[in-house]
């Protein structure tokens, strides 16, 4: 799944309003790919346009390797989604309902019963919808968007109302899917969660995107830090500083830049005389990444490890993050465009 310069322009009070403004999008085929921005960022408007509920004002969408734009029933047939409150029929059970659903979709009754052992409803399939807990309606809503067993997989919030068994079997399902070749794209603001799954993600912000790529690489080795623990922390500054080390003190701590050569790190220390009483990789977390790449949470004040590059967590990288060099805003919403722009309808 792609989009180039993907844009949709809303009117609000009289405003235009850019919910996605220009957005590149990049999903590999059989990766879980999570979608993430704060409220208002645009994720809602850019999944309406993929599954063909709004249309873009300019830009394009490729799935599977072709242009959605005048063939979306066929490629749509390849794709599953859960991203709006799923509906179906109180009265009936949940085998019930999905046996309508494959009928209408001229699929055989049987793919009722093998989602639902899918997704872990089998139990309660015969129960009435109406007695289904908020979990088990979102399980179902999941059973239904795999009937037609699709290549491209999109859930709004999947793990939103599941306890932690469910959680965790969620976490399975969708592993398993893309194990088997399924493209998820999964957006949360869950961002444990995310980091658990998802092998690559995609973050936005005001509609446009702000860093994207796999979590190992906008989190992993070449952003991580060494904590070093030291009796003389000055005196270990000035060796480790001497053999080519960025180096910071935190507290009575030095925060080294990289985790790549720890044992070198004590060497040289040992070499001084230093001793380590502790060493400890120092990874930021998805979360922290997010909260500060989309201005929720400053950056913290320039020190000896900040360079022109500086990732999310305050500390310096030793290669440039895939983030883009200019900060975001703070702006929780879409950002007005020139009046000049042509304004687009509200989607259907
Ligand atoms: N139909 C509409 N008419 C006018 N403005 C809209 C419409 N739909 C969305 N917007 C605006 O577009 C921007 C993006 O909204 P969108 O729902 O896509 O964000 P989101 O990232 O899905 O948010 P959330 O995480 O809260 O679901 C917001 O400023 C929103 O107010």
């Amino acid at each position: 799944m792609q989009t180039h310069g993907l844009r949709k322009v809303f009117r609000d009070l009289g405003r235009k309003v850019a919910a996605v403004d220009g957005l590149d999008l990049a999903v590999e085929r059989g990766s879980v790919h999570g979608f993430l921005g704060p409220n208002g960022s645009g994720k809602t408007t850019t999944i309406r346009m993929l599954l063909g509920l709004a249309t873009p004002d300019s830009g394009e969408i490729r799935l599977f390797g072709e242009p959605l734009a005048g063939r979306v029933p066929e490629a749509l047939s390849r794709v599953g989604a859960v991203v709006e409150y799923p509906h179906f029929t109180p009265d009936l059970s949940g085998r019930r309902n999905l046996q309508l659903l494959a009928r209408s979709a001229g699929l055989p009754k049987s793919r009722a019963d093998e989602v639902l052992e899918q997704v872990g409803l089998a139990g309660s399939a015969r129960s009435r919808f109406r007695r289904y807990s908020f979990g088990m309606r979102q399980r179902l809503g999941l059973a239904a968007a795999l009937l037609k067993e699709p290549d491209l997989l999109i859930l709004d919030e999947p793990m939103n109302g599941l306890d932690p068994a469910g959680i965790t079997d969620m976490r399975d399902l969708i592993r398993g899917l893309a194990a088997s070749g399924v493209t998820v794209l999964l957006s949360s603001h869950v961002l444990a969660e995310v980091q658990q799954v998802c092998s690559s993600v995609s973050i936005i912000g005001d509609g446009r995107l702000l860093a994207s790529g796999k979590v190992q690489d906008l989190l992993g080795e070449s952003t991580a830090h060494t904590r070093v623990g030291v009796p003389d922390p000055q005196q270990a500054t000035m060796v480790l500083t001497a053999a080519g080390y960025a180096v910071a003190r935190d507290g009575d701590d030095l925060l080294v830049q990289g985790h790549d050569h720890p044992g070198e790190i004590t060497r040289a220390l040992a070499a001084h005389d230093l001793y380590v009483t502790e060493l400890s990789a120092v990874r930021p977390d998805l979360e922290t990444f997010f909260l500060v790449l989309t201005g929720h949470r400053p950056r913290p004040e320039s020190g000896p490890l900040d360079g022109p590059a500086q990732h999310p967590d305050g500390t310096a990288p030793k290669s440039t993050p895939k983030t883009p060099a200019d900060s975001p805003t703070d702006s929780p919403t879409g950002r007005p465009v020139d009046a000049a722009e042509p304004a687009a309808e509200d989607p259907a």
